[in-house]
């Protein structure tokens, strides 16, 4: 079987872990910019394109109609080109921006009813952002920075220095307590501004665009300090990046985004796996297949003269690390999940991929 075959086949739901809750559920997400913006939903003007409400009402549809849900502790990435909506689609989900219309649901209940203390309560309390510009006070230590989100809550000055202490041994900055902002690198405040958000345990972290603004090696760097972070602390993270390969890396599911609209969701595999139509093949067409694609996507069923007592994988083992077991077993690596025998893959399934034959979907 050759991967372009696995686009006909049903893709799988898009969700990595049946096992895991929802925790944000956004459901016919609308915000519409400009003066006529509340009589867009629901009119035939909603029906548009973007550049065509434009012309004819002078609004700017920067999220349209989007639904999708977010599982407890995974890291969920919304990608898209400028000016795609990425960043107003995430600052509703966090009221930064008002939504034109839509629900979304923070463990099942609507956020966009909350108002005063409890908006306020939602942003200081269940939300935290890392922007791209750190925002760091440049009068302040780093210490109180990192402690800055718990003293707006009110937390008793020992209690909260404890606890930023703490968060920068986390982020790896023990030593740097009484720099200044400006005493660090770009790296360096960007660890800082990953504290400050941390410290306040919140339920979901949002990253705007975070590393953007850093040179290359910083940049890898610091997204794997976000793996290693996700890792140590589990939390539920929502990333925004315009870059596909930060997206693969760091995504365990990916939103992506065109003029507003939401254009496919899935797993890394998935979305270069199966692209949903032509704009994202365009995106993940120079993607090198066998880094991303893991053997379900190559696995055939066995033959009944096909030896199976050949070495054992994982489905979810990506392309290029079963690649030398696959090509050195002599015999068809058998891919098994739970004790169940999926199907069995050979070196022809494995070159196929790697010398970028197959997959073409
Ligand atoms: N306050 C605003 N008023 C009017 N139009 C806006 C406003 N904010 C965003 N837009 C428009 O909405 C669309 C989506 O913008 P948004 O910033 O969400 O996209 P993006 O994908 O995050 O882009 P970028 O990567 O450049 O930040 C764009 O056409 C933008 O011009």
């Amino acid at each position: 079987m050759t991967v372009s075959s696995v686009t006909e086949q049903e893709s799988p739901a898009s969700v990595p872990d049946g096992d895991r809750p929802t925790v944000l559920d956004v459901r016919g997400l609308w915000k519409v910019f400009g003066q006529r913006a509340d009589r867009v939903v629901g009119t035939p003007l909603a029906e548009l394109d973007r550049a065509e409400l434009k012309r004819t009402s002078g609004c700017v549809a920067a999220v349209r109609d989007v639904s999708f849900s977010v599982c407890r502790g995974e890291v969920f990435v919304v990608m898209g080109l400028s000016g795609s909506g990425k960043s107003t689609l995430v600052r509703c989900l966090n009221r930064l921006v008002e939504p034109t219309a839509g629900e979304v649901l923070l463990d099942g209940e609507d956020v966009l009813g909350y108002a005063g203390k409890r908006l306020r309560e939602l942003r200081r309390h269940r939300f935290g952002m890392v922007f791209q510009h750190f925002g760091l006070l440049p009068h302040r230590r780093v210490l109180d920075n990192v402690a800055f989100g718990l003293e707006i809550r009110g937390v008793k000055k020992a209690d909260r220095l404890a606890r930023a202490q703490e968060v920068l041994e986390l982020v790896g900055l023990a030593g740097f307590e009484g720099s200044y902002p400006d005493q660090l690198s770009g790296g360096m405040q960007q660890r800082v501004g990953l504290a400050r958000a941390l410290a306040v345990d919140p339920e979901v972290l949002f990253f705007d665009e975070p590393f953007s603004a850093l040179d290359p090696l910083i940049r890898r760097e610091m997204q794997n300090e976000v793996i290693r972070l996700h890792h140590e602390v589990g939390k539920t993270m929502i990333f925004i990046t315009h870059d596909l390969g930060e997206a693969l890396k760091l995504g365990d599911r990916i939103l992506i985004m065109r003029d507003g609209e939401l254009v496919q969701t899935g797993t890394p595999d998935e979305v270069v796996g199966a692209p949903a139509d032509d704009y994202v093949r365009d995106f993940v067409s120079d993607v090198p297949r066998s880094d991303v694609l893991t053997l379900r996507w190559i696995m055939r069923d066995a033959a009944p003269d096909d030896p199976l007592d050949g070495p054992e994988l994982s489905p979810d083992t990506v392309i290029r690390d079963a690649a030398r077991t696959v090509l050195s077993a002599g015999r068809p690596v058998k891919v098994v999940r739970d004790g169940e025998l999926l199907g069995v893959v050979t070196p022809a399934e494995v070159l196929e991929v790697i010398a970028g034959a197959g997959g073409q979907s």
